[in-house]
């Protein structure tokens, strides 16, 4: 006698073949700071896991994305890489804010400059609306080079702390270097980390697709409520 198919018995709409299949989440991160910080570098790097061999300033908005599994859910890390120049900036800048689910600040370390504009960096988000549940994160790049270091962890740590953000300090042409004190790819580790985060946060509500439009990958997120537990300090000035 031949067997009956399981789903059968519960009389509902569904059969196998009409499942939709669950939609991969999307975690919207932009990546800002000045020109020249290594945000393209940093972002090729996680994406394509290697140091770009040449970089032009970037106009407008790159997008790079990579998907990864965190606790066997696929998840797609879509990292927005943004022109650190003004001139470049201007007419994509409110794109840049709209759906984000985290930030990542770059500073280089061998250029103390990069490192007093944060400050700019962080009212320009102020501005766009992004509030302190959105998760931020604080990262020196360059540090192969350590002869030229001229921001010292204790004053990057006490920004971070202040603005209740974690710190992270790496390179993305030699991650592993000694400077970096890390075994395993650092950059990977960092992107990882505000993704572990986004993850552990309330369910993303993917917005609802226009009707006949299914099949396009117009997905968007948004981040549900709770607006105490997103914070990663836990200093109550943010
Ligand atoms: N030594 C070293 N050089 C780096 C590192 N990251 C980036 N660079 C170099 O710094 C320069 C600028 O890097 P980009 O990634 O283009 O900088 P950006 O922040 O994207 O610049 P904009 O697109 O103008 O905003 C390039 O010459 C890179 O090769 C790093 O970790 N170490």
């Amino acid at each position: 006698m031949a067997e009956r198919d399981p789903s059968a018995q519960f009389g509902g709409p569904f059969t196998n073949s009409t499942i939709p299949p669950p939609r991969t989440r999307i975690f919207k991160i932009i990546v800002i700071g000045d020109s020249g910080v290594g945000k393209t570098c940093l972002t090729y790097r996680f994406c394509a896991g290697k140091f770009p061999e040449k970089t032009e300033a970037t106009i407008g908005v790159d997008f790079r994305e990579k998907l990864v599994e965190i606790d066997g859910e696929s998840i797609k890390i879509q990292l927005w890489d943004t022109a650190g120049q003004e001139r470049f900036r201007k007419s994509m800048v409110q794109h840049y804010y709209r759906n984000v689910h985290a930030v990542v600040f770059i500073y280089d370390v061998t250029n103390h400059a990069s490192f007093r504009s944060l400050p700019a960096w962080i009212e320009e988000c102020k501005q766009h609306a992004l509030g302190s549940e959105v998760p931020r994160i604080l990262v020196g790049n360059k540090c192969d080079l350590q002869d030229s270091v001229q921001v010292g962890t204790d004053e990057a740590q006490h920004f971070a702390d202040a603005h209740c953000m974690p710190l992270f300090e790496t390179s993305a042409k030699s991650p592993n270097s000694p400077g970096t004190h890390h075994n395993s790819d650092h950059v990977e580790a960092i992107f990882m980390t505000v993704a572990h985060k986004l993850k552990s946060q309330k369910p993303l509500v993917l917005s609802q697709l226009p009707k006949g439009s299914e099949g396009t990958t117009a997905l968007t997120g948004r981040i549900e409520g709770d607006n105490t537990a997103a914070t990663w300090g836990s200093c109550g000035s943010c």
